[in-house]
């Protein structure tokens, strides 16, 4: 792979670190977002790239299936960024600019229900405006999944239309004729955005990082959809305000919640594959989450995004328990845990 030109910087960090690059990456649920994290960190070789993590749930999935990457550059923002400009994702960019060892890059992981302009709006209209440098706003789409009702997602949409840069991810999934139609189709809701395809985000990075496509011009929103967004935030760098009282609004999003089941006994494997095969409800987006099962040492990576699940198995990095998210519409949250529940071993 070509190296990743890295703007010639003084390795000793500055604080803030002024006009940092900024990519965001946003695309619905499964999709492939945290899969195409994973290809810039393998390949980002000397870069120093820092990454923020947005996840739609209470456990923290996405940030522990995070390969090779050093911990300290994680920075963790709970549930809130796709909400509104807000605290959480100004401090915690904040912290990022605060380092002080070099960092080159950042790169935003939305939720997958995320409307990305509230982000958008929160780089562009805020102080960060100054501090850092949209690159570009990257939608990935998930090529076998999406279809022309967007999943009834008016968030689906809004990550089209926001996109720069658009990755048909799971091309392995799909014919050519489709990939077509998808190139049509998005040609049509977005002209000028530059399409890219891969399998498993792999994808070159010098394509897709440090390109300086970002579109967005804050001029170009009305003034409505800048105050519907904006909180009149100013922000002192070093005090770190918590208004974390967004999650009803989130629940609101295009209807979907998310459930999250833990546990410290291990699911019995054959009551839990029936589960999986008689009663996981049909409103199931997405599942994502880390299975202890009783007849193995393994830790197992549970995936499920539309139809299709996978298990992965791997080596536990913690005590062995079981960390699940559920993500769909309509979905009844005591059926769904006393289900869970039930394909626990008995203990005892
Ligand atoms: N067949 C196939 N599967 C893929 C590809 N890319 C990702 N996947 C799988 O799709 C599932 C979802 O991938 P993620 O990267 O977790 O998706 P995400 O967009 O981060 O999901 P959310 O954070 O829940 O929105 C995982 O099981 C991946 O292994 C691909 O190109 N082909």
């Amino acid at each position: 792979m070509t190296q990743l030109t890295v703007p010639a910087k003084n390795a000793v960090s500055d604080i803030p670190k002024r006009g940092m690059p900024v990519t965001i990456i946003t695309g619905f649920l499964g999709s492939g977002k945290t899969t195409l994290l994973n290809q810039i960190l393998k390949n980002k070789q000397n870069l120093k790239v820092a990454v923020l993590v947005n996840e739609f749930g209470d456990i923290n999935i996405d940030s522990q299936l995070l390969v090779s990457v050093d911990r300290d550059m994680v920075e963790l923002s709970n549930g809130c960024i796709c909400c509104t400009i807000n605290d959480g994702l100004v401090d915690a960019v904040y912290r990022v600019l605060e380092r002080e060892e070099r960092i080159d890059y950042l790169v935003i992981e939305t939720t997958g229900i995320a409307d990305p302009l509230p982000i958008v709006l929160t780089f562009l209209g805020t102080e960060l405006r100054d501090l850092t440098n949209l690159d570009s706003i990257l939608t990935v789409v998930d090529s076998e999944a999406f279809n022309s009702e967007h999943f009834q997602s008016e968030a689906a949409l809004k990550q089209l239309t926001y996109g720069d840069i658009i990755l048909l991810n799971k091309t392995d999934l799909v014919t050519s004729e489709k990939l077509q139609e998808l190139e049509a189709y998005i040609h049509n809701v977005k002209a000028s955005a530059k399409i890219l395809h891969s399998t498993y985000g792999q994808v070159p990075l010098p394509l897709i990082l440090g390109v300086g496509l970002n579109s967005q011009d804050i001029c170009g929103f009305d003034d409505d959809t800048y105050e519907n967004h904006h909180h009149d935030h100013t922000h002192a760098p070093h005090k770190h305000h918590h208004h974390h009282g967004h999650h009803s609004h989130h629940l609101e999003n295009d209807g979907f919640m998310s459930i999250s089941f833990q546990s410290d006994r291990p699911f019995d494997m054959n009551k839990f594959e029936a589960f999986l095969t008689e009663d996981m409800p049909a409103e199931v987006f997405r599942a994502k989450g880390f299975l202890w099962f009783n007849d193995s040492e393994l830790r197992h990576i549970f995936q499920l995004s539309g139809p299709r699940y996978h298990l992965y198995a791997d080596e536990w990095t913690t005590a062995p328990k079981n960390q699940l998210v559920v993500i769909g519409r309509n979905l009844n949250k005591q059926k769904l845990t006393s289900l869970l529940n039930k394909c626990l071993v008995v203990s005892g």
